[in-house]
């Protein structure tokens, strides 16, 4: 195998290179559950086409549609494909990644603007995008471009799979996937994506299990317009009421879910899955500084770690339709739309869930013999998924993360989702690495999101070290 240290040195020197680019990145506020910013998702698509071409990359824009979103109809973000190096005597590397973004505006808590990357002195650079997943996916970029700077060989072939909804339901992605399994995907041995976080803030990790997650809406709907609560208050049934007393069906304060069923399907818990959690080396304080409180539900450390990853769990996100301003505002408003979504496990799936969702609101809302009207809809729904830690591509992704960071990773499941996974395992039916760049503390989906700089420039070495080690792996 090739001699990793020159490129390690040259990675290191091209920093303020790599951190520009990033700038550039999170500047484009690519938040695809907006309507009115679809464009800049567009923009960045179309960025990283332009990127990709400049690189060498053959790259192809697939368009899935388009798709209704408050109730506008909407173009679809591009797919954006590239294929890099065609050597049949090279293995063939699937990379995926997401150039969307959560929504973010100053508002919310954020320190300085969500969208200017700002550089702070402990090397944390902060912007919507960075570590989710914009920092993971130029981190690709910059592999390819730095072995055609030191002319290094690159030990694989590369095929990237770039999407624009992944925090919106991946709309369209699932299709041209099982459609282009033989066609574009048909000569893929395996398959990475950098899109999640290490377990704490100083250890890194590769992930073998995501959970799934299926979103649903609740709207209730009464009187014609919003009215004055002097004036109708205590007169007719309130959709507001209706539905805090239907969201608070759904879920106890502490965790448990209450909607029936909806354990019937949760794996058992097996002695040698339990044997996993009893190695971690975790520390539930370390979490309860990312998340800038000490409320954990469970004392357990383990008990904490398998809520996250093994089973369901249900959030309450928000009322759309809802007066949210400061100060009083005394009015009934006419229709409110709660949203909440399941994280959901093995061997849970999207439409037992759903199935599940709706009989239950639907009894609940019976019960309270209200006049109003009351719809579920499920939004989007992505399976959960479980891989194989033996296989070669993960024991490539294990050394590369010993070689560059000089210890073994913790062997991680996610509590968040990633609905392609699965499909790229099952429509190719290959191996898909999880191999994360940013820490727990990243802030992802929160207010100052943020990837270390150490971070970025380890994760570029990981990518490029991962690609080497998979090379040279002989059982693949
Ligand atoms: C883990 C990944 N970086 C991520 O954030 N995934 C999202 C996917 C999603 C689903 N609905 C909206 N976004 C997540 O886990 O929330
Ligand atoms: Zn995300
Ligand atoms: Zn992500």
């Amino acid at each position: 195998m090739a001699d990793l240290d020159p490129l390690y040195a040259h990675i290191d020197e091209h920093a303020a290179d790599y951190i520009e680019k990033l700038r550039e990145v999170v500047a484009i506020p690519s938040v695809s559950s907006d309507a009115t910013l679809r464009p800049k998702v567009h923009e960045m698509g179309l960025w990283l086409q332009a990127e990709l071409e400049r690189l060498g990359a053959e790259t192809k824009l697939h368009y899935p549609g388009t798709h209704v979103m408050d109730g506008e109809e909407l173009e679809l973000p591009p797919i954006v494909l590239g294929t890099y190096g065609t050597d049949e005597s090279k293995k063939t590397v699937l990379v995926y990644g997401h150039y969307d973004v959560q929504p973010a505006s100053l508002s919310d808590g954020w320190t300085s603007d969500p969208f200017t990357l700002t550089e702070l002195d402990n090397g944390r650079m902060v912007g919507r995008g960075s570590t989710d997943d914009k920092g993971p996916v130029l981190g690709w970029l910059w592999v390819v471009e730095a072995h055609q700077q030191l002319g290094i060989d690159l030990p694989v072939n590369l095929k990237f799979c770039f999407e624009g909804m992944e925090e919106n339901g991946s709309e369209g992605l699932d299709d041209m996937i099982v459609a282009e399994a033989d066609g574009y995907f048909a000569n893929v041995d395996a398959v990475c994506i950098s899109d999640n976080y290490w377990l704490g803030t100083s250890k890194p990790c590769i992930t073998f299990g995501l959970r799934g997650v299926s979103a649903f809406a609740l709207t209730v709907t009464g009187p014609g317009w919003d009215l004055h609560s002097g004036v109708y208050g205590g007169t007719l049934h309130e959709p507001m009421t209706d539905l805090i007393h239907l969201m608070g069906t759904l879920v106890k304060p502490n965790g448990e879910i209450l909607i029936p069923g909806i354990m019937d399907n949760v794996a058992d818990l097996t002695e040698e899955e339990e044997a996993l959690y009893d190695v971690l080396d975790f520390d539930v304080s370390e979490l309860e500084a990312a998340a800038g409180a000490q409320t954990l539900i469970h004392d357990d450390k383990k008990q904490t770690i398998m809520h996250r990853w093994r089973y369901p769990s249900l959030s309450l996100h928000g009322i759309e339709g809802a007066f949210s301003g400061q100060g009083v505002k005394t009015v009934i408003p006419a229709k409110v739309m709660g949203k909440f979504s399941i994280r959901t496990v093995p061997n849970q799936t999207p439409d037992e869930i759903a199935e599940k969702v709706k009989a239950h609101l639907e009894a609940e809302f019976e019960k309270l013999g209200s006049k109003n009207t009351m719809h579920v809809e499920a939004l989007h729904g992505g399976k959960c998924w479980v891989g194989d830690l033996n296989h070669p591509n993960f024991k490539a992704g294990t050394r590369a993360t010993e070689k560059v960071y000089g210890v073994t990773p913790d062997f991680t499941r996610e509590g968040g989702s990633i609905p392609v996974t699965l499909t790229f395992q099952d429509a190719l039916g290959k191996s898909v690495l999880l191999l994360p760049m940013g820490r727990a503390d990243d802030g992802a989906h929160s207010i100052n999101e943020k990837l270390d700089k150490s971070n970025y420039l380890n994760g570029i070495k990981l990518l490029a070290t991962y690609l080497h080690e998979l090379a040279a792996e002989t059982d693949l």
